[in-house]
Formats: structure tokens, sequence, C-alpha cells
């Protein structure tokens, strides 16, 4: 039997090569596209940076590979970048440094050992320099068009699992941590750092679901306990397959935040890395949870903001503090 993932695996394999030579007569323009595979465009933007292929790989699965996007060099710089940060030999503005939930009451130790998230590194400008990638925000500007904002900022160090699997990332949409919208004017651009595959707990993506609706989200029940914030889709039975994202240094994925996904145990004894960026369009708005969903994420944040920062701040301002322009103008968000 020719299972769904089996199919997606030749889409990717396809995807792994360069895109099939575009003719003047199969052009990129939105009507030509949507003509070409007889579906309206909605995810992707109309310009000519990506293949007919990979505009429609995005549109019908709500991701998107790209082999060896960034160089072997860059990541070096952000992985000793990484390490100078865990060794304390730089402080680094707003950054909140995670440990796993396992080691969350022991005592700390200057070591990446320690560190099993940092989040919001936009002061640091090594680190920064990811987001601003041009060869990254050439793609980003295909789901957000040309007014870009950093809205998020993440190196992920899965530690190897202590034995609780306390590693593991639920099954999550990212949109439900943000008050900003249109959904499909945001991307995140997620790049393996080292290869990534199941040992050590790769990206699990479920091709299509970002045509679904935001789901209730909340702390998983498991035994070993959670990652806080780690909220995960409540009560979910989906029929879409699970497709496991092998990826080598430099790869890079870009998703859509309705696109569930999550991550597997780390079962070796390395810390496996990853940098990420949330990106949004400018021109998006916030809007207000009150009453929706959300309404659970965003008081937990302002929550945090109050007990860690002495911050009486909304659940939006709480992004608008973070947000950075990476390209173009700052008009909305
Ligand atoms: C803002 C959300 C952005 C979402 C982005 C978009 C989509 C991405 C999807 C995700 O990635 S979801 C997960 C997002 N992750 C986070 O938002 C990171 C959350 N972690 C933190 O903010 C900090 O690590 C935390 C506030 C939990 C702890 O930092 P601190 O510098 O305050 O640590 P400290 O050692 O002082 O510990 C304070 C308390 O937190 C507890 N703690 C620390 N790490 C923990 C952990 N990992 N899990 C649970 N509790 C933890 C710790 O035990 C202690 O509890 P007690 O008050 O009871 O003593
Ligand atoms: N029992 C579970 N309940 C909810 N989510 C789960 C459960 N088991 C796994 N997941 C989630 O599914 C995703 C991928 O899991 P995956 O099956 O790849 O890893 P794993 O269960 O850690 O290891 P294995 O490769 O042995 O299955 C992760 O987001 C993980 O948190
Ligand atoms: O495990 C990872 O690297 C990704 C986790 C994730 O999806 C997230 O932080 O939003
Ligand atoms: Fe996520
Ligand atoms: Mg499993």
């Amino acid at each position: 039997m020719f299972r769904a993932t089996d199919r997606l695996k030749v889409l990717l394999h396809h995807l792994d090569r360069p895109p099939a030579a575009v003719t003047a007569s199969s052009c990129t323009s939105a009507q030509a596209v949507s003509a070409h595979y007889r579906v309206p465009l909605r995810y992707t933007l109309d310009n000519d940076h990506l293949s007919p292929e990979q505009r429609h790989f995005y549109e019908e699965n709500g991701f998107l590979l790209i082999k060896n996007l960034v160089s072997a060099e860059d990541i070096d710089r952000f992985r000793e970048e990484f390490e100078r940060i865990c060794r304390r030999e730089v402080q680094v503005p707003g950054l909140v440094v995670m440990r796993d939930v396992t080691i969350a009451k022991s005592e700390f130790v200057p070591d990446q050992r320690a560190v099993s998230k940092l989040q919001d590194f936009q002061e640091d400008p090594e680190l920064f320099r990811y987001c601003k990638l041009p060869q990254i925000l050439k793609y980003v500007e295909c789901f957000t068009g040309p007014n870009i904002m950093a809205m998020h900022t993440m190196l992920i160090n899965k530690p190897p699992d202590a034995g609780k699997k306390t590693s593991r990332h639920p099954m999550h949409q990212d949109l439900h941590y943000f008050p900003f919208r249109p959904a499909d004017r945001i991307v995140c651009a997620w790049t393996a750092m080292e290869n990534v595959d199941r040992n050590n707990g790769c990206l699990v993506v479920q091709p299509g679901t970002h045509k679904e609706t935001l789901k209730e989200h909340d702390y998983p029940e498991w035994e070993g306990g959670v990652n806080k914030m780690y909220h995960g889709i409540r009560d979910y039975r989906s029929h879409h397959p699970r497709l496991h994202l092998v990826m080598e240094k430099g790869d890079t994925v870009f998703f859509h935040p309705l696109l569930i996904h999550g991550s597997g145990m780390n079962k070796t004894q390395g810390f496996r890395k990853a940098i990420s960026c949330h990106y949004a369009s400018a021109d998006c708005y916030y809007i207000d949870v009150t009453g929706t969903t959300q309404e659970n994420i965003g008081n937990e944040i302002k929550e945090l903001a109050l007990q860690k920062y002495d911050l009486d701040i909304k659940f939006q301002e709480s992004w608008a503090l973070r947000a950075c322009l990476v390209q173009g103008e700052r008009t909305s968000l």
C-alpha cells in the first residue's frame, strides 16, 4: 500500500533537487501557477523567488524545506555565541534562558547542559544576524510580503532526555501564542544546526493541517512533567499522517503558524540544536484574545511579565515590545 507518508517522502525528495527549470510559458504569476495546478493560491505571494513546484508544495502542505540554506560558517558562529552565553561571558538584555523542567530546581552550572532553550535573542547582534540573513529573508518575503518583522527568536538546545520524556515538545500550532493576524502572513524559519533525525528529536509535522482552524491548547497530561508554556493540542486525534523532518546542518524549513508540529524525545547523548525565527508582515494587526482559545496562554504570559519583570502589560504589548523590523517599513505591528 502506498501511504500518504510515502507520497510525502517522494515529494520531499523532489524538493531536495534544484527547482525544475521555469520556462517562459510556465511563468510564476499567480494565475499561471493556479491554472497549472488548478488550485487557488492563498498561502504564498506572487513573486518569482519560489518555483511553481515550491509554491504548490507550501500551499498544499504548509511547509517548505530548503536544503543547505545557511552556511556551516554561520552556524558555527551561532554555536560559539550560544556557548559564550551559556558560560555567562555575554549578558544579553531581555534574553530568556530556559532549563528543562527536570533540572529547573537544581543548582545552576555555566554550561549548555543547563540550557534547553534561549528565547528573545534580538539584542544579541551575533545571533540576531540569523534573522537578517538575506537568503532567509528572500524566502520569508514570499509569505509575508516586503515589510518584515522578526516577532520571536529561539535557539533550541534539546537536551538528552533524562528518562522522563520531558525533552519532547507536544504537538501544537504556533499561532496559539500569537495575538496577531492574518495567520497566512506569518511564517517560521527553523534551521538545523546539526543533523537532526528521529533519534535526537527532529521536527514532526502533519502536512496540510495549516488549512485547519486554531485548536484549543493546554498542558498535556504527561506523567514525567512538562516544560513551562509547552502547551499541546487538547484531545487531539488527527487523521493526518505525521512526517519526521530529517534535516542536515544548514537545512531550513519554513512553516505556517497553523501547521501542527512538535518534536520527539532526544534519545542521544548530544544536545540537538536548532535556531529559529517567527516572522510576520509588519502590516499584520494585533487582536484581543479575550474569550478565545488563546486566553489561557495570554494570561500565562501576562502573569510571567508581572512576576519576572514587574510589568503589567497586555498580551499584545508583550509582542510589540519584542518585535524588531528586519526589512521594509514598520507599518503596523
Ligand atoms: C512567550 C511565548 C512565546 C511563544 C513563541 C512561539 C511559539 C513557540 C512555541 C514554544 O516554544 S512554547 C514554549 C515557549 N517557551 C517559553 O516561553 C519559555 C518559557 N520559559 C521561561 O519563560 C523561563 O524559562 C521560566 C520563566 C519558566 C523560568 O525562568 P527563570 O529565569 O524565572 O528561572 P528560575 O530558575 O528563576 O525559575 C523560576 C520558576 O520557574 C520554574 N521553572 C524553570 N524552568 C521551568 C521549566 N522548564 N518548566 C517549568 N517550570 C520551570 C522554576 O522551578 C521556578 O519555580 P518556583 O517559582 O516554583 O521556584
Ligand atoms: N503520548 C503522547 N501524547 C502526546 N503527544 C505525543 C505522545 N507521544 C509523542 N507525542 C508527540 O509526538 C511528536 C513526535 O513524537 P515521536 O513519536 O517522533 O517521538 P517519540 O515518541 O519521542 O519517539 P519515537 O520516535 O520512539 O516514537 C512529539 O511532538 C511528541 O511530543
Ligand atoms: O523542538 C523544536 O526545535 C521546535 C519546537 C517548537 O515547535 C517551538 O518551539 O515552537
Ligand atoms: Fe512550534
Ligand atoms: Mg512516538
